[in-house]
């Protein structure tokens, strides 16, 4: 039988994974959300066929796995308000925030529960998600199993060993989607430039990003070789990698990401338990 997986939120990130989770075969009728708001939950429930719920309590009573999905801010009201239902129940727990501390929400929800810190992205959607997780020492190797059952459902899926480096996937794969977005739009507004229609310019720039995603992962090749398959001597990609290189790309790569970072290290102190 199917696991009983209930969203405690559903939003961006809930509404990815479900999705994605339904297009695998997951029946709707074992998947729950919640919300405080009803208007919100009706077209939820109309486009996947999911149970909603505006009573989060009601909603954990019966599931095998609750998926953390509220926005980081309002996660410890939300913790603590599940908190005895949690405790009775016992069921796995995967808190999706980004920056908090596995240490403040054992502590929000009495502790000593099966938790697994996760960090995904809303490409989940499309089954093409990219997830890094990470399991406290109460969580058994079946419930370990079972995380990346439903994760794996929607896309890939990485454990790490140590907490922190939650924060690096965060820089990596949990914001990474919005860089890539960036990309196509400024890639557009380039493309806008040079003569083309936008709407042809931004079809371009999406196919080809998936076309070299594709091809990065199939092949054998690093990314390095395949950039240098596209650059002809003396030719236009060279021409435009060099101006990249010599604006700064990496180093601007580097630095966003390194406030991407410290701003989940940051949330986490902000947030945090105490
Ligand atoms: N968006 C992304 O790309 C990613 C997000 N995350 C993490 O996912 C989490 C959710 O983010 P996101 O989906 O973008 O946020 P959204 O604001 O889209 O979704 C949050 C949802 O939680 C609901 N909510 C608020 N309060 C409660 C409550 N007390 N009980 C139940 N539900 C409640 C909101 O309802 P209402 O709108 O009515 O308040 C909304 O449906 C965050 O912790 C974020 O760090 C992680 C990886 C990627
Ligand atoms: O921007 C955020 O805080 C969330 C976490 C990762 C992606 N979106």
């Amino acid at each position: 039988m199917a696991s009983r997986v209930t969203f405690i939120g559903a939003g961006n990130m809930a509404s990815a994974i479900i999705g994605g989770m339904i297009d695998n075969g997951h029946p709707a009728t074992a998947i729950t959300a919640t919300s405080p708001s009803d208007a919100f939950l009706a077209p939820v429930h109309e486009r996947y066929g999911i149970r909603t719920n505006t009573d989060n309590q009601a909603a954990v009573r019966d599931a095998d796995i609750v998926v953390l999905a509220v926005k980081p801010q309002v996660m410890r009201e939300v913790c603590e308000g599940l908190r005895d239902t949690l405790q009775r129940q016992r069921p796995l727990i995967i808190s999706v925030a980004a920056g908090l501390t596995a240490e403040s929400l054992q502590a929000w929800m009495g502790g000593g529960l099966p938790l697994v810190r996760c960090m995904p992205n809303t490409p989940s959607l499309v089954g093409a998600g990219a997830a890094g997780l990470y399991a406290t020492a109460e969580v058994s190797d079946e419930q370990r199993a079972q995380a990346t059952e439903l994760l794996e459902a929607v896309g890939l899926v990485e454990w790490v060993e140590q907490e922190a480096l939650l924060d690096a996937v965060t820089a990596v794969s949990g914001s990474g989607p919005a860089y890539f977005f960036l990309m196509f739009e400024a890639m557009e507004e380039a493309g806008v430039k040079l003569g083309l229609p936008a709407e042809t310019a931004r079809r371009l720039a999406i196919q080809t990003a998936l076309g070299a995603a594709r091809m990065a992962q199939q092949s054998e090749l690093t990314p390095d070789r395949l950039k240098r398959n596209v650059m002809s001597p003396g030719g236009t990609t060279e021409r435009a990698v060099e101006h990249m290189e010599q604006a700064g790309l990496r180093g601007i790569v580097a630095d966003a990401m390194d406030a991407c970072a410290a701003r989940a290290r940051e949330m986490a102190e902000e947030l945090g338990q105490r």
